[in-house]
């Protein structure tokens, strides 16, 4: 994957630098399905093959269909959208772990993708996974034995960061793998769904480092499904829909407004949950980037404008 650097200047908005540049990108995913439509699809001789030696056709999934998006210093971003909209692939195309079938992603240095499932060897102690994950983003002994005590002090889990892994609650492990994750002062955090097991007071401390983070001309992506964190913790919002960006802009309206959206399908309302999304798309802007030669980047973010 083109990974340059993302430093230029947009064309509207805030005149930060840009950290990550998401221009155009498709995720495209090949996966067996049992589906007539599938089958369907699959000439004569195929679909026997299949049958014979007990497989199914595969179909493509758009996991994303053309998104672009741009990234500024002191931004966070949240990233919100109903199961399957692309939310996590657009995360790990940034953190470089997927490649897009087509489009760019440029970062301005190497993102640090943090999971609910964030490797973490159970069998050892808190405070040993710290100094593990410390070395694996890159610091030295002496520069993860520095970071240790911040980092517990962070995670704030009390006399647990000695016992096993194993023996940790969801909400212990998650506040683990942020701690040591921030420790690393990444220019560009991307965090999946990884705060929502937190409790209130975590909530508030990961919220500060985020703040920190930002004040410190980082930038960070969260996916959340709670629209509410979103609104905590983000500047700014993006909504996505089947591989679309639906909205991108400030994080309360775009929260606010998928959350009535969700609420409306969760009510069975279709019709009126689909006209909010239209009504969503028609108010929602594109961002156009242009990149040269030497992988700078200028964007323009139009209106779409249908009203
Ligand atoms: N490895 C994969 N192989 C095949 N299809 C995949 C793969 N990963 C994701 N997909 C598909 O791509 C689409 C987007 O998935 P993604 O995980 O990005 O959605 P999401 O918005 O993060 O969903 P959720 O809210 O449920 O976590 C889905 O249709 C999903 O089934």
């Amino acid at each position: 994957m083109p990974r340059r650097d993302a430093g230029s200047h947009p064309a509207g908005g805030t005149d930060a630098p840009v950290h990550v540049v998401v221009d155009n990108v498709h995720v495209r995913y090949t996966t067996p399905s049992s589906a007539a439509t599938a089958r369907a699809q699959v000439s004569l001789p195929r679909r026997a093959l299949h049958r014979l030696v007990g497989s199914s056709p595969s179909v493509l999934v758009r996991a994303l269909a053309g998104v672009s998006l741009v990234v500024h210093a002191g931004e966070a971003v949240g990233v919100v959208g109903l199961n399957g909209s692309g939310k996590s692939t657009l995360l790990r195309v940034v953190a470089g772990l997927e490649r897009p079938a087509r489009g760019t992603v440029l970062a301005s240095s190497v993102p640090l993708l943090l999971g609910v499932n964030a490797a973490m060897l159970t069998e050892l102690s808190g405070r040993e996974n710290v100094r593990l994950g410390c070395l694996a983003m890159g610091m030295s002994p002496a520069e993860a034995t520095a970071a240790l005590p911040d980092v517990v002090e962070l995670a704030g889990i009390g006399a647990a960061i000695d016992h096993p892994m194993r023996t940790y609650s969801t909400g212990m492990g998650a506040r683990l793998r942020f701690a040591i994750a921030a420790a690393s002062n990444p220019e560009v955090l991307l965090i999946d769904e990884a705060l929502g097991a937190g409790d209130a007071a975590f909530k508030e401390r990961s919220q500060d480092r985020m703040s920190a983070l930002r004040g410190n001309a980082g930038c960070v992506l969260l996916v959340s499904h709670a629209a509410q964190t979103i609104e905590e913790t983000c500047t700014r919002a993006v909504w996505l829909h089947q591989g679309r960006v639906v909205l991108d802009g400030e994080a309360e309206d775009v929260a606010r407004r998928y959350r009535w959206f969700a609420w409306q399908l969760a009510q069975g309302e279709e019709a009126k949950a689909a006209g909010l999304l239209e009504e969503a798309y028609r108010d929602g802007t594109d961002t156009d980037v242009r990149l040269d030669l030497r992988g700078t980047a200028q964007h323009q973010v139009r209106r779409r404008g249908g009203r």
